[in-house]
């Protein structure tokens, strides 16, 4: 069975990787406005959003996206979460993928005096999204296929980027099975959930994680492996049964 699927990225350059890499036709009319003015690009299996830097911004625009899908009677099958990334130092290279098995807001809860208190042992919210073995395990596989680099792996979300040794140290001591930061990813999770969709996030890394060095980023290399691995997945994006 068929589904069509709403990717969302955080800035027109990872849209635009993301576009190119899909290899169906645009759909007629191309895109279409989403209140928050917003823009869906819109081709035969998926529509492209881009939702905004962060979280907050980017569940918004997913939260506006699914509803709107809802509304039409077309709601979304599968909700993807995709981008560069900064990557765990061991885990992730350079130019690598990282398809999530979780998504974990690293940030979310409280600083105590015995270390950062995730809001589920605070008593309120969550902050973990677990990722479905059925997409992991399929959109890995795909990647595989095409012989693309990859690892598997939790993505954290964070609203303030690593920019030193000792956070990165910190945040792979706290999350063993992170892969990989991003900003978005758990904004778009919450968006999904809300409207009972799965949801994968789907990164390229374009940095280490860790202390601050603009010379050692490589953004372009990262968006051609998004385009690469969205051509690589498509088709599996469609056709992938979740299940947890
Ligand atoms: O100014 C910096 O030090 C810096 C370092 C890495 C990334 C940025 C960005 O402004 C990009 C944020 C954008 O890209 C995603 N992203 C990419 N790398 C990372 C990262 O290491 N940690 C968190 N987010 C990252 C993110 O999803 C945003 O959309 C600035």
């Amino acid at each position: 069975m068929h589904r069509r699927t709403l990717i969302v990225t955080a800035v027109a350059a990872e849209a635009d990787s993301v576009a190119g890499g899909l290899t169906t036709p645009a759909r007629p009319g191309g895109e279409l406005p989403v209140p928050g003015g917003l823009v869906l690009r819109r081709y035969a299996n998926a529509d492209v959003l881009v939702g905004g830097v962060g979280p907050a911004a980017v569940a918004a625009a997913t939260g506006a996206a699914l509803t709107r899908a809802a509304l039409v009677g077309e709601p979304y099958g599968l909700v993807v979460s995709a981008g560069i990334a900064g990557g765990f130092p061991g885990r992730a290279p350079l130019g690598s993928l990282v398809v999530s098995d979780a998504i974990v807001a690293a940030d979310l809860g409280a600083d105590t005096a015995d270390g950062f208190v995730p809001v589920e042992e605070l008593g309120f919210g969550r902050s973990v999204h677990p990722v479905p073995a059925g997409l992991t395990g399929p959109v890995a596989a795909a990647l595989a296929a095409a012989g693309l680099p990859h690892t598997t792996g939790t993505v954290l979300t964070v609203s303030t980027v690593t920019g030193g040794a000792a956070r990165a140290e910190q945040l792979a001591a706290r999350h063993p099975g992170a892969a990989a930061e991003a900003m978005e990813g758990f904004g778009v999770a919450e968006a999904a959930a809300a409207h009972g969709t799965p949801v994968l996030e789907l990164r390229a890394v374009s940095n280490a994680v860790g202390p601050r060095d603009r010379a050692a980023w490589r953004i372009g290399d990262a968006l051609d492996a998004l385009r690469h691995a969205v051509t690589a997945v498509e088709s599996t994006l469609s056709e992938a049964r979740p299940c947890s």
